[in-house]
């Protein structure tokens, strides 16, 4: 028999449920400070984490000891509108946290798997561990940037590999992603101090409630469970 999926935590407003997605990254990012004097902190990108991040920005933190970094990114600097970068410093990288030090996954390299390459070195002398994960999941069920069905799927989802950063191919014939990408694979995520699913909407709930329930194989919401990854799922109806 498989994992019990998490209970999906239910927030009356996007403000309550923003605020609560920051408390959480916020708890575990204090506790690593307390045990080991620094932390590193993972972020996702599109559309959903700026509220987040716009709160967690402000949180009491020693941020000078935190290294913040990305769960994924699309292979494009951060001049492209396409940039988790640069959303991560418009609304997470100011105030308090703009302390912070940022660890890119994105680096001009020749090819996508060299600049992964790359950022899987720098993300290793940040102690390869990572403290606190905002993650997002897209209408599809990806996480990170895991795609259901992905041509590197399994490999992402091998939790026998050590934590690490993979390059992905933009999908072939219109599939997604539509750009060369980089992600955390999922022993990042099982090695993980904290990891909080921020949902929103009722479409993504029914996905994820789909997907929870899918083989751990191909599906990456389902990998995410059996893999028994420290997972808190929040959602609200509107952010
Ligand atoms: O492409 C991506 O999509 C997912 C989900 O994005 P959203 O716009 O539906 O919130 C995101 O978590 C990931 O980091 C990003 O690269």
């Amino acid at each position: 028999m498989g994992e019990a999926p998490p209970v999906i935590e239910t927030f009356p407003d996007g403000a309550a449920w923003a605020e609560a997605c920051a408390a959480r990254l916020t708890d575990a990012l204090a506790a690593a400070l307390a045990d080991k004097g620094k932390a590193v902190f993972a972020g996702s990108g599109g559309s959903t984490p700026a509220p987040i991040y716009r709160r967690l920005a402000q949180a009491d933190l020693d941020w000078a000891r935190i290294a913040v970094t990305l769960i994924d990114e699309r292979y494009v600097p951060e001049t492209s509108p396409e940039s988790n970068a640069a959303l991560l410093k418009r609304t997470l990288l100011t105030g308090p946290a703009a302390a912070a030090r940022f660890v890119p996954l994105f680096h001009p390299a020749v090819t996508v798997d060299r600049a992964a390459a790359l950022a899987a070195h720098a993300l290793a002398a940040e102690g390869g561990k990572l403290d606190a994960v905002l993650l997002g999941m897209g209408e599809d069920g990806h996480i990170c940037s895991m795609f259901p069905d992905g041509p590197t799927l399994k490999t992402l989802l091998s939790p026998a590999l050590r934590p690490t950063v993979l390059g992905v191919p933009h999908g072939r014939d219109g599939a997604a992603p539509s750009l060369e990408r980089l992600t955390i694979n999922l022993p990042y995520l099982m090695t993980s101090r904290r990891v909080v699913l921020a949902l929103t909407g009722v479409a993504k709930r029914a996905v994820f409630e789909r997907e929870a329930a899918g083989d751990p194989a191909v599906r990456p919401i389902a990998a995410l469970i059996a893999a028994k990854v420290p997972l808190d799922v929040l959602w609200t109806e509107k952010a």
